[in-house]
């Protein structure tokens, strides 16, 4: 006999507790599966533990830049690695066990700790129960693409979560994969004090992102010592004196790299392999991501997928969403959708990249007759007020209606500024209301305006 329930949500990522906690409130019983940590990827070994190891690692870079600002430390800087992980546990711990708290806190609500899969089309089974509901909602993630590189087997290797129990610095990490989780890594163990290589397929670093935003990235990481090879897919890995060496083709036959230590970032697989999902008839893609609608609906009517699962967006924010545009659906009678949202994200090197909608490239690759403009941050003063004016902004607009169509802050406080642009383009707003409204001084978004005035057609 299952035990019945107005909802089940399979997976605490970050949309399901916040849809958990929608069905308590309006008096509905609702299951909670998890079968790990409370919170999931970006709470347990994503967003908010890489942010915290690069907080410690600023924190090491600006130490060592203590003299350019009149500062005198006394002493050279050293990283003790056991605290900065136990900095980041404790940062950790914060969220996992809020997040914990606030599920077995929810009066309709009854939380498994276990496996979740699905037995039928409104049944799952989890720790031996059967549990039964009319609407069924997948927030179980995704986790480390690990590739069949030849010899991988065979070594020790890292990946975004082991990562997350080192507590001793690697002499010479070598990372595969120069985009997001690459980076953020590749950037934090250098100033830690490791030797760093990043060995990347494509031929630029972060290959979705403009070119030009791709060459400011790798001349801010290679001017802090961070090797960088691009053109290099990594075929194959092998032990050779009790360090790592990989094989590669590229480069232009440049000799191979040889590290104390491994890190995987290439990408990232959903978590659907072991979820029953042919039982309950749910269709997935090639790559396992479950198939939604514009409304996170999967093929059997009853069950949702939201979250990284549905491959309709690979943040937190974007999982975030899709709890609100199921919500809207369901409780509040609006139809929001995911094609409503406007793209956005950013990239937490330091400094950081703040990107919102096209880039310049799919604006030409979509014919768009746009006007575009860039501004260098070395003119900007709040970037010269603290001695860190890498980067630059830029923004694209449409040339007939004036909308903004894309922008990219590469610079100090990028990944805030950016933001300015996003509910104009949401509420498809013209650039110039941007332009037209007084900015606070001093800030990076202040001159906004000004690269807006600035607009140029696109060539
Ligand atoms: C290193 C790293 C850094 C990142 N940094 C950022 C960032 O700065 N900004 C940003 O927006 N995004 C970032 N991301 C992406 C972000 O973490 C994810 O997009 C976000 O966590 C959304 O995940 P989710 O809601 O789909 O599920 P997840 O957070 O992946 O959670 C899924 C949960 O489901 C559970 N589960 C899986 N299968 C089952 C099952 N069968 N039964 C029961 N439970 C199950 C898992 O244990 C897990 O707790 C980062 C990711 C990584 C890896
Ligand atoms: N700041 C953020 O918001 C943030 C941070 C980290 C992760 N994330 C999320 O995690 C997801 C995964 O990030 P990711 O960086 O692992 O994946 P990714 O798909 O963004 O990048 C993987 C990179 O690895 C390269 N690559 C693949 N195989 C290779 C090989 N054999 N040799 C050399 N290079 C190879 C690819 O060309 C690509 O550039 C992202 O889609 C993102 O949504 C977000």
């Amino acid at each position: 006999m299952s035990e019945r329930y107005d909802a089940i949500v399979i997976g605490t990522g970050q949309s399901g507790p916040a849809l958990a906690q929608r069905f308590d409130r309006e008096g509905l019983r609702v299951a909670v599966i998890e079968r790990k940590h409370f919170g999931g990827t970006c709470v347990n070994t994503g967003c908010i533990p890489t942010k915290t190891l690069v907080a410690s690692a600023r924190v090491a870079h600006m130490a060592r830049r203590a003299a350019e600002y009149g500062v005198d430390l006394g002493s050279a800087v050293t990283v003790d690695m056991k605290r900065v992980k136990a900095r980041k546990d404790a940062v950790v711990a914060l969220s996992r066990v809020g997040v914990t708290d606030w599920m077995e806190g929810l009066k309709n609500g009854r939380v498994f700790r276990g496996h979740a899969r699905f037995t039928g089309r409104r049944t799952v089974r989890v720790n031996g129960e059967e549990l039964a509901a009319d609407r069924i909602f997948i927030n179980v993630g995704g986790r480390a693409f690990v590739p069949d590189i030849r010899g991988l087997d065979t070594v020790p290797y890292l990946t975004n979560s082991t990562t997350m129990e080192v507590d001793a610095l690697p002499e010479h990490l070598i990372v595969i994969g120069g985009s997001y989780i690459g980076l953020e890594f590749a950037q934090a163990f250098r100033r830690f004090g490791s030797r760093v290589t990043v060995v990347e397929m494509a031929d630029r670093l972060i290959p979705r992102e403009d070119a030009d935003v791709s060459e400011a990235v790798r001349d801010i990481l290679q001017a802090e010592g961070i090797a960088v090879r691009t053109g290099t897919k990594c075929l194959s890995v092998s032990e050779r004196d009790g360090r790592i060496a990989l094989g590669g083709a590229g480069d232009g036959g440049k000799p191979q790299v040889e590290g104390s230590h491994l890190l995987l970032a290439v990408g990232r697989r959903p978590n659907t392999d072991d979820l029953g999902l042919d039982t309950a008839g749910v269709e997935v893609d090639d790559n396992g991501f479950v198939t939604v609608d514009d409304q996170c609906r999967t093929s059997v009517d009853g069950i949702w997928a939201i979250g990284d699962v549905n491959g309709r967006g690979a943040f937190t924010h974007t999982s975030y969403n899709d709890h609100e545009i199921v919500a809207a659906n369901i409780f509040d009678d609006d139809n929001r959708r995911i094609s409503d949202r406007v793209p956005c994200y950013g990239l937490f090197i330091d400094p950081p990249l703040g990107r919102v909608g096209l880039t310049e490239r799919e604006v030409r690759e979509r014919g768009i007759k746009a006007l575009a403009a860039k501004r260098m941050m070395t003119t900007v003063g709040r970037a010269r007020e603290r001695g860190e004016t890498q980067g630059f902004m830029k923004v694209v607009v449409d040339a007939g209606t004036k909308e903004v169509l894309g922008a990219a802050i590469l610079g100090v406080n990028g990944d805030e500024a950016v933001q300015v642009f996003l509910t104009a383009m949401a509420e498809r707003l013209p650039a110039t209301s941007i332009a037209r409204t007084m900015h606070i001084h001093p800030t990076v978004s202040e001159y906004l305006p000004t690269l807006i005035g600035d607009l140029k057609p696109l060539c």
